[in-house]
């Protein structure tokens, strides 16, 4: 197990190393926020990588075990969130459950699938915080099942103020194993990016809502 001051920085040299981050100044990429953005982090490639995907769920469930010991399910966000809530609550031998962005539209029309119940302790998987709107939502969620979201740990976050923001609004504390920071300072160690890129990068995210328009 890795220590786990040094999580952040090779969580994002593993992302680096599976080419998880893309760039596309040119053509931004749209986020599910409607942001426009020159970088896209594929957190779901670090699936089909057992190694990474292990490191990701050991980490978690450290924090889980250590600042969350009184858990009682473990909720992914759909989609990209439910592969690792699963690897998670796997290690910590707890029920898993996962909530969907809408209620489905036929069948049981679920908007949490598997068991949350009243009164239980929750903490949810996501993979990655932009603005936060989906996590959050998820927590809500959680919230009117009448259990406690606990907090929303997540591969990464782009640490934008409006994200930040938005979790403390809503009261539900924020982990993330690796995050914007982390990521620019090893692609510039490593060489994965240029200074250019590097500059059009720090200019995005002063201002990311006005990129592209
Ligand atoms: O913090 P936010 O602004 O909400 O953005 C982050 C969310 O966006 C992505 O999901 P996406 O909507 O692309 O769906 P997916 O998980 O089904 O791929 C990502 O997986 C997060 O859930
Ligand atoms: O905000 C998003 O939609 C988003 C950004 C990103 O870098 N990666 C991703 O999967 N979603």
């Amino acid at each position: 197990m890795i220590e786990l001051t040094k999580i952040p920085n090779h969580i994002a040299s593993q992302l680096l190393k599976i080419k998880a981050v893309a760039l596309r100044p040119q053509q931004p990429f749209t986020w599910t926020s409607g942001i426009k953005s020159p970088i896209y982090c594929d957190n779901r490639l670090t699936m089909s990588y057992p190694e990474i995907r292990n490191d990701i769920a050991e980490a978690f469930a450290a924090i889980i075990r250590d600042q969350y010991p009184d858990a009682e399910v473990i909720a992914g966000t759909a989609t990209a969130g439910i592969p690792h809530a699963a690897w998670v609550a796997q290690k910590l031998n707890l029920p898993m459950a996962y909530i969907r962005d809408k209620a489905k539209g036929h069948g049981k029309e679920n908007l949490i699938e598997g068991l949350i119940t009243e009164g239980q302790k929750v903490v949810v998987i996501e993979d990655l915080i932009s603005t936060g709107g989906s996590s959050i939502k998820a927590a809500e969620a959680v919230r009117v099942a009448g259990a406690t979201p606990l907090a929303v740990l997540a591969i990464f976050s782009y640490q934008l103020d409006k994200g930040i923001q938005a979790f403390e609004e809503a009261g539900i504390p924020l982990q993330t194993l690796s995050n914007y920071t982390a990521l620019m300072d090893v692609a510039l160690a490593e060489g994965t990016i240029q200074e250019s890129d590097f500059e059009l990068l720090k200019s995005w995210r002063e201002d990311p809502s006005s990129f592209g328009k």
